[in-house]
């Protein structure tokens, strides 16, 4: 698509039933339809790098199920995402089951492609192993990005068995590899129990800031939010979220389930906050719907996906229109 080409959207649910043909995410056209897209919604089928309950893999294609559901325009962020920029789904990143690190690697070339294209990416998960080759690959095209990561989990141990690639590892690594910029990473919604005291004290000399699920819930979501954006600035902003960050309650189709988490009203709410963030890319892992009832975490997921793509809809929007201005 062309700068002044009109997007295509979703397919119209007045006039063919929402529940008919398959599934792409929120109904929109397939990226081979519309050629390229601004924002390239992509599902990585892999779960090779869990340590409890397995299952990720299915992920992105529940969040597509269930996102058949949202409707055109986003009343919260006051804007139609998929008229603002041309948001398609690019399909799945076929990954090795059966070998990590090669998995990673071909998550990094598939990611790297697409985001050559021009396309932001919204990477539908797949187990959190996942967030290293898609920062690798946002972090060659904008330099060290900042870092919001959502989770009940830190991310930063250091191996499992002895692997260094895992969804309890990523972010280390990304440390490590300098690809993340040290003065603007925060994990919010983090609780439960660790493996020890050093866990906190390695993840600050990484230069995390840590906002809690309880912190959350005392200071207000709000707060957090005006707290979080001070932080990031203008930087580039990667998000990550792994959808264990909301309670069990509100998101049983999980890996690695975690008492007293984030409701997804909450979760909504810090993200509407954040939509004057530069936010480059995102992803949402670890949704494991055989453990899930009634889709309630597959919706929470398809919400929560819609408000970052409502996010880098707007900007990408308002770049096209500053540019035309000029
Ligand atoms: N990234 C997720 N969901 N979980 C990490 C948990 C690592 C552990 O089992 O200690
Ligand atoms: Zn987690
Ligand atoms: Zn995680």
């Amino acid at each position: 698509m062309s700068s002044n080409e009109t997007p295509r959207g979703p397919v119209d649910s007045s006039r063919v039933p929402r529940y008919a043909g398959p599934a792409t995410f929120a109904r929109l056209p397939r990226l081979d339809e519309v050629g390229r897209a601004d924002v390239a919604v992509v599902g990585v089928p892999f779960d090779s790098g869990v340590s409890y309950r397995p299952g990720a893999r299915f992920g992105g294609n529940a969040i597509r199920e269930a996102s058949r559901l949202l409707r055109p325009y986003n009343p919260a962020q006051d804007a139609s995402p998929f008229a603002l920029a041309q948001v398609a789904d690019a399909g799945d990143i076929a990954a090795n089951p059966f070998n990590i690190n090669e998995a990673v690697e071909t998550v990094e070339a598939a990611a790297d492609d697409l985001l050559d294209t021009g396309a932001r990416l919204m990477t539908l998960g797949g187990d959190h192993t996942i967030a290293l080759p898609l920062l690798r690959s946002v972090a060659k095209k904008h330099g060290p990005v900042a870092l919001l990561h959502f989770d009940a989990h830190l991310d930063t141990w250091d191996t499992y068995f002895g692997a260094e690639y895992t969804h309890g590892t990523p972010f280390r690594r990304a440390v490590e590899e300098g690809i993340l910029d040290t003065s603007a990473l925060s994990h919010v919604g983090t609780r439960g129990p660790l493996y020890g005291k050093q866990d906190l004290t390695d993840d600050e000399k990484m230069g995390f800031g840590i906002v809690t699920s309880a912190d959350v819930m005392r200071r207000g979501v709000d707060e957090i939010a005006d707290q979080l954006r001070q932080r990031i600035g203008d930087r580039p902003l990667y998000i990550s979220i792994d959808i264990d960050v909301l309670d069990p309650a509100h998101a049983p189709g999980t890996g690695t389930p975690e008492a007293g988490g984030l409701t997804s009203r909450e979760l909504l709410e810090i993200l509407r906050g954040l939509s004057s963030c530069h936010l480059v890319s995102a992803d949402l892992v670890e949704v494991a719907p055989a453990y899930d009832h009634a889709e309630i975490t597959s919706v929470a997921a398809s919400h929560t996906a819609y408000e970052l793509t409502t996010i880098m809809s707007r900007q990408i929007a308002a770049a096209k229109a500053d540019k035309d201005a000029k």
